[in-house]
């Protein structure tokens, strides 16, 4: 892998990537940053969690005029979450530069975000309807934007965004370098790209599966109502770090979080029906650790980065492939390893090979976790946080109890209950859950996923795409990052209270509707 400082990159671009703690550049980065570079119009395509934020953010920082005072740059991406974390990454990386940016989202007050944008920001980060809004009160100009960046682009071009985008683009100039950006690249994205792109540079680290490689992917297979019982013998079993369990629809999302909750776990809902000072909220709650599980519709599938995911539950199956690749992906990051668990009902099962075939990965079955797997792990790991405890020095204001207490009964009894409390245990509690109806198999011509000249089944890589001839898979070399802190959840700003209006309605909610289940579109995201 390439040193950043073999891309002729400005020292504080360089300055900036070494503070983040970056060492080495990632297969994605290495390959896309010298096209970006020289101005070419790009389609990149990278596994989850391998960089392509930074992909497109080291050149664009380095490419802007510290002296601009006009927008230049425009990133748009499909929910505001993922807005508010680019804008992040964007700031950290032109942090030294001086470059002004910012992110401008649904939810948030506009007056707000007008008075921010005085203060000629260079490169905007923004959702496509807050962005539309903004262009029809004039408090957004675009005439002078030299680089368009689509993150997310399949999700982007999706039918729901297809329209607005367009709008958008149509005041670009055309003179202006363009790029996409997604894991996940299905072939009617190349008729899409033809309409926004010029000659573009194919850039592809998809070696052979499309999901990301540190990936351990399991299903297993039960009853709707076996479900909830399921995930928390799964979640005692597996004691994760933190976990995001994707939920079909908001009132699942609603029912499942609340269910958690009374059970013990800290658990927290994510969807696009919530304030967006609610969901900020949770986001921040979630990456410093304060709850351990979020419990998330698709608007949580794409792009989120928070470090210290060990797994992703799909408590119900995805949509589609797409959706699988980008949920799983929310674990395995940045090199280090997750796990992945879906759920499946029998009627489903097609629907999970479909997902295989597509994603060219097997997934293997697991039982069911059994009651004694359940509390065996849950046993393991209240005896850890014990230990752990013990180790410090901040309980020493107990000992006298302690002592006091193990004069009158037996020390084992004593320490028994003890962990009891400690445990949470609340499975009595009854918890039903309204059922959702099974994903139907959909018969998809297979070729629509490759590139034309894979065989069927193929996921493919981005049209013509030089495909990468050396697997990435196992490759951590790319990853040496220091001790970035990203849990520290900073720069998520308060939601402001007006609701976006009419058309951007979709991004307001946060969700995206999808072509394919538009009949749906009440039940999703
Ligand atoms: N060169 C690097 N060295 C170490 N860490 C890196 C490097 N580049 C990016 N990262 C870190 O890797 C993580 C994943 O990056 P990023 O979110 O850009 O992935 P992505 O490819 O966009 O994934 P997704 O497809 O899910 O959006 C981030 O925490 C990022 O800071
Ligand atoms: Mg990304």
């Amino acid at each position: 892998m390439k040193t950043f400082s073999e891309f002729g990159l400005e020292p504080k671009v360089l300055r900036a990537i070494t503070e983040m703690g970056f060492e080495e550049s990632t297969p994605i980065q290495e390959k896309a940053i010298p096209v970006a570079m020289e101005g070419r119009d790009l389609i990149g395509q990278a596994q989850t969690g391998t960089g392509k934020t930074a992909a497109f953010g080291i050149p664009l920082i380095n490419k802007i005029d510290i002296k601009e005072e006009r927008i230049v740059a425009l990133i748009m991406c499909p929910t505001r979450e993922l807005a508010i974390q680019v804008a992040e990454e964007i700031e950290k990386l032109g942090r030294f530069k001086g470059i002004r940016s910012l992110p401008i989202y649904g939810g948030q007050d506009i007056v707000k975000q007008i008075r921010a944008l005085r203060k000629k920001p260079q490169i905007i980060i923004g959702t496509p309807g807050r962005l539309l809004d903004h262009i029809n009160r004039k408090t957004i100009k675009l005439d002078d934007v030299q680089t368009v960046i689509l993150d997310e682009a399949d999700e982007m071009l999706d039918m729901g965004f297809m329209e607005d985008i367009q709008s958008i683009l149509k005041l670009v100039p055309d003179e202006r370098q363009t790029m996409l950006f997604s894991a996940t690249m299905p072939i009617n994205i190349q008729k899409l790209a033809q309409q926004f792109l010029t000659n573009p540079e194919h850039v592809s680290v998809i070696p052979k599966q499309v999901s990301a490689p540190l990936i351990d992917q399991s299903y297993i297979e039960l009853h709707e109502r076996q479900k909830f019982e399921a995930l928390c013998r799964l979640i005692d079993m597996e004691a994760p770090d933190l976990a995001i369990i994707f939920g079909r629809t908001k009132r699942r999302v609603d029912e499942l979080s609340e269910a958690l909750q009374k059970r013990g776990y800290t658990a927290e809902g994510l969807h696009g029906d919530l304030s967006q000072n609610q969901r900020d909220n949770v986001m921040r709650k979630f990456r410093d650790g304060s709850i351990d599980v979020l419990v998330a519709t698709d608007v949580a599938a794409r792009g989120l980065d928070v470090s210290g995911v060990t797994h992703v539950i799909n408590f119900d199956l995805p949509q589609d492939p797409e959706s699988y690749v980008h949920r799983i992906g929310r674990t395995g990051r940045a090199g280090k390893e997750g796990a992945a668990y879906t759920f499946v009902t029998p009627r489903e099962i097609d629907h999970l090979h479909f997902i295989e075939k597509i994603t060219r990965h097997k997934i293997s079955r697991k039982p069911m976790p059994s009651l004694a797997e359940a509390i065996e792990g849950k046993q393991k790991m209240t005896a850890e946080r014990v230990l752990e405890a013990m180790q410090s020095d901040d309980h020493n204001q107990f000992k006298g109890l302690a002592i006091s207490l193990l004069e009158q009964h037996d020390s084992v009894h004593l320490l028994a209950a003890a962990f009891k409390l400690l445990t949470g245990e609340k499975k009595d509690i009854e918890i039903e859950l309204t059922p959702e109806d099974p994903i139907r198999a959909k018969k998809r011509r297979p070729d629509i996923r490759s590139n034309g000249r894979r065989p069927s089944g193929s996921y493919g890589t981005a049209g013509g795409a030089r495909r990468n001839d050396r697997p990435y898979g196992g490759d951590r070399g790319g990853y040496r990052g220091g001790d970035r802190n990203r849990r520290d959840g900073g720069g998520y700003r308060d939601g402001g209270r007006d609701r976006d209006r009419g058309r951007s309605d979709r991004d307001n909610r946060g969700g995206y509707s999808r072509s394919s289940n538009r009949s749906n579109e009440e039940t999703l995201v």
